[in-house]
């Protein structure tokens, strides 16, 4: 589905006479880019492509963006855009913009500092040709929020449009296609390497177990998966899969990993969602009820490289999380445990920990191995003084910025609203801005939330 504005493509003859001055753009455009007989790749790339992509998707779609230019011999290099500095910015000629939309309709972590730089009244961008592919959700009422406001603030600049907007609906192919399309123009080729996602492998359900009997919150489960034949995929702590559902393949669900390679299996941690009328969720639904134990599974693993460990593994790690979310800190709490790292500081909220302690065995077991250096576990429900994981940070202050001073990077999991978005306030209050701004700059504070 191509969701660009209706009203741009409102008429045929509109849209034909649109599309031959947008020829005439991308024609003048490449030619002013020059052909180049390889890619330098280098600083100084005719065409940057920028990101501003949280789980990976835009960062994907970027790399294959920058493939289909070399191919018809333009420089073009990747960034995201946190690295967009304003010199960069202010100097640079054409930009290929990829944006996905967080939360109600914010920008991704990373696009903190473009859409400060874009704040500023005295930038001015009349030298910059620009597209931009925003990435979005239909179903979200901030419909591409970010990649809207973006693509207005770089007018407002005097930035100059190639083409329009494009929107893309959970990863629709349609929309895709014609971001391919405007660029095999601007690089002159016909000849664009395949952008097709990974291919779902089979896998079947190994084992499904429910975490939280008699929960006053929704059901969640444990399940363990298995490839149907073969051996385990590659991932790493903090990677994604995306499961296919047999009732709606055309949207593919994202789950965290919960589990390391080592332990040999898959693992997610899946809350059974019901609709306010009582019917299940179609992709939990199915995966926490309808499927069989062997069950088979449409499902491919997606690097997740904002939520991996990366140049943190010597670092003291903070884990921050609720909810399902401790599925992404378990991951990198048990390879942390298979590395012998111990400096690390787990931060939990639940409801109650009479029905909502999840992998209780797990934290039992890292403790007793020395894997775990502190422990906060604060249930809501429960009547203690600190009711949410953020109030439990604000009240060990004084050891948050020990850690911080120590080297610690912080990870957090779980839920936007309300854990989230709250845990950030505190880490500012405690830390103060300036210094949660560098830790997030230089990738030590580090979030998978939904
Ligand atoms: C927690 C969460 C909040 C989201 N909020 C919005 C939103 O407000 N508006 C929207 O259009 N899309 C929203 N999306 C959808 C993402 O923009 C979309 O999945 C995008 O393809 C992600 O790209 P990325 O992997 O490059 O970050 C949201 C997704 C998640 C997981």
């Amino acid at each position: 589905m191509m969701t660009v504005d209706p009203v741009r493509w409102g008429g045929a003859a509109a849209a034909v006479a649109a599309y031959a001055g947008m020829c005439l753009t991308l024609l003048r455009a490449r030619r002013a880019a020059g052909k180049r007989p390889q890619d330098s790749g280098g600083a100084a790339a005719d065409w940057l492509v920028a990101y501003a992509s949280q789980t990976g998707t835009g960062e994907a779609l970027a790399g294959h963006t920058v493939a289909t230019l070399r191919t018809g011999g333009l420089s073009a290099r990747a960034i995201s855009v946190e690295q967009l500095d304003e010199a960069t910015l202010r100097g640079a000629a054409r930009i290929l913009f990829i944006a996905s939309t967080y939360g109600e309709g914010d920008a991704p972590d990373s696009a903190a500092r473009l859409a400060r730089l874009l704040d500023d009244p005295g930038m001015a961008l009349g030298q910059l040709h620009y597209a931009l592919l925003a990435l979005g959700d239909s179903t979200y009422a901030n419909y591409c929020g970010f990649g809207r406001r973006l693509d207005a603030a770089l007018q407002a600049r005097g930035a100059q449009a190639l083409f329009a907007r494009i929107e893309v609906d959970r990863g629709r192919g349609a929309a895709i296609e014609a971001w391919q399309h405007h660029l095999s123009h601007l690089a002159g080729t016909s000849d664009a390497p395949d952008w097709s996602a990974p291919a779902y492998g089979d896998w079947r359900i190994a084992a499904r177990r429910l975490l939280n009997p008699g929960s006053a919150g929704a059901p969640v489960y444990r399940i363990d998966l298995l490839p149907a034949a073969g051996e385990l995929p590659a991932w790493e702590a903090g990677d994604l899969v995306q499961v296919s559902a047999p009732g709606d393949p055309d949207y593919p669900r994202e789950y965290s990993i919960a589990s390391t390679m080592a332990e040999g299996c898959l693992s997610l941690l899946v809350r059974l969602h019901a609709r306010d009328d009582g019917s299940l969720g179609l992709a939990s639904g199915w995966l926490c009820r309808e499927a069989r134990e062997g069950a088979p599974v449409l499902l491919r693993v997606r690097q997740h490289s904002r939520f991996r460990i990366g140049d943190n593994t010597q670092r003291p790690l903070i884990l921050i999380g609720n909810g399902t979310g401790i599925a992404g800190l378990r991951a990198h709490l048990q390879r942390r445990a298979e590395a012998g790292q111990a400096r690390n500081w787990l931060l939990f909220g639940e409801r109650q920990a009479a029905h909502d302690h999840f992998c209780a065995g797990d934290i039992a077991a890292w403790r007793q191995a020395g894997m775990l250096d502190a422990v906060s576990l604060v249930f809501s429900r429960d009547g203690g003084s600190e009711r949410y994981v953020q109030h439990a940070l604000a009240a060990q202050a004084a050891e948050l910025r020990a850690w911080v001073a120590d080297g610690a990077a912080i990870y957090v999991c779980g839920s936007l609203q309300g854990m989230a978005g709250a845990v950030h306030a505190t880490l500012e209050t405690v830390l103060g801005a300036d210094t949660v701004a560098v830790l997030d700059q230089a990738g030590r504070y580090r979030r998978d939330v939904y």
